[in-house]
């Protein structure tokens, strides 16, 4: 341990099994390093996750979530992590409706009886990101990849390609994941997503950018959702059940445009940690 070191309390929760560690600094203050977050991550070296989440205060919401990929990287939109922030809240508060502001708005946390419901807010098609501003009618028409071909691309505040397949299972994701991840049409990058439609149900895998495969990934599951609805793929107009490796989560694209995920939250445990 060096002088610098802080030993520095943290909460583990997951959504479906994509998981967190969870830092509270607004009682202990705290920024991390790229590389911090890095070391943090590691499953080997120290607890281990899929993202970091830094709950912070908010003058617009009940609180700030800063959200970091295993690598480091800073993104605007987490669903997974908005359910369990949104859950320790209420908790935490006694409450059943939460805000949480992110990098790319204020998004509401409700209990549900699916567990914790929140509105991810706007699904958009555009990408303001992409100088080119494809939209998924024209990006589908020039990028293939293997046998990866014609994504319909989704922004839930953080930008998924979604690849509608024959068979999700039969897809190799973790080598096909990173070529996409960093290919030069995604110049921030990208999660990839591979979805098979069943009836009113999706099943989809997903590679997230700067974490690599996850159980489970709630915007990729909102975008998906989409996705399957604006190219008229599914059976069910608004709602769709997205089935992921960790479980299940519900989606409904609601009339003024954002979108609703319901699904569970989970604390598993709390500790300290060298950081
Ligand atoms: N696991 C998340 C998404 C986390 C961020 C993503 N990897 C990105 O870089 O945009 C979810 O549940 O939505």
């Amino acid at each position: 341990m060096t002088q610098d070191t802080h030993i520095v309390p943290f909460l583990k929760m997951h959504g479906l099994g994509n998981d967190f560690i969870i830092f509270d600094a607004r009682r202990h203050a705290l920024d991390l390093t790229d590389a911090q977050v890095q070391r943090l991550s590691n499953r080997k070296r120290s607890i281990g996750c899929d993202q970091l989440i830094i709950i912070r205060e908010s003058d617009d919401a009940t609180a700030f979530m800063e959200i970091r990929n295993a690598n480091g990287s800073r993104v605007g939109a987490c669903g997974n992590a908005s359910r369990c922030v949104g859950l320790l809240l209420m908790q935490q508060l006694g409450e059943s409706v939460v805000t949480l502001e992110t990098d790319t708005g204020i998004l509401t946390a409700e209990a549900s009886d699916y567990g914790v419901s929140v509105n991810m807010g706007p699904a958009r098609t555009e990408w303001s990101e992409i100088p080119l501003e494809h939209d998924c009618d024209t990006l589908h028409t020039d990028f293939h990849m293997g046998d990866l071909k014609e994504p319909v691309c989704v922004n839930m505040g953080n930008p998924h390609a979604v690849f509608f397949v024959p068979d999700a299972e039969a897809v190799d994701l973790a080598s096909i994941g990173p070529k996409i991840e960093t290919h030069k049409m995604f110049p921030e990058g990208v999660n990839v997503s591979v979805a098979t439609v069943e009836g009113t149900s999706i099943r989809l895998r997903v590679f997230e950018r700067g974490a690599g495969i996850t159980e489970a990934c709630g915007t990729a599951a909102c975008a998906a959702a989409v996705a399957a609805m604006r190219r008229g793929l599914i059976d069910n107009e608004n709602k769709a059940t997205v089935k992921l490796d960790g479980g299940d989560l519900q989606i409904t694209w609601l009339e003024d445009g954002t979108v609703e995920m319901a699904g569970p939250a989970t604390l598993a445990f709390g500790g300290e940690v060298a950081v």
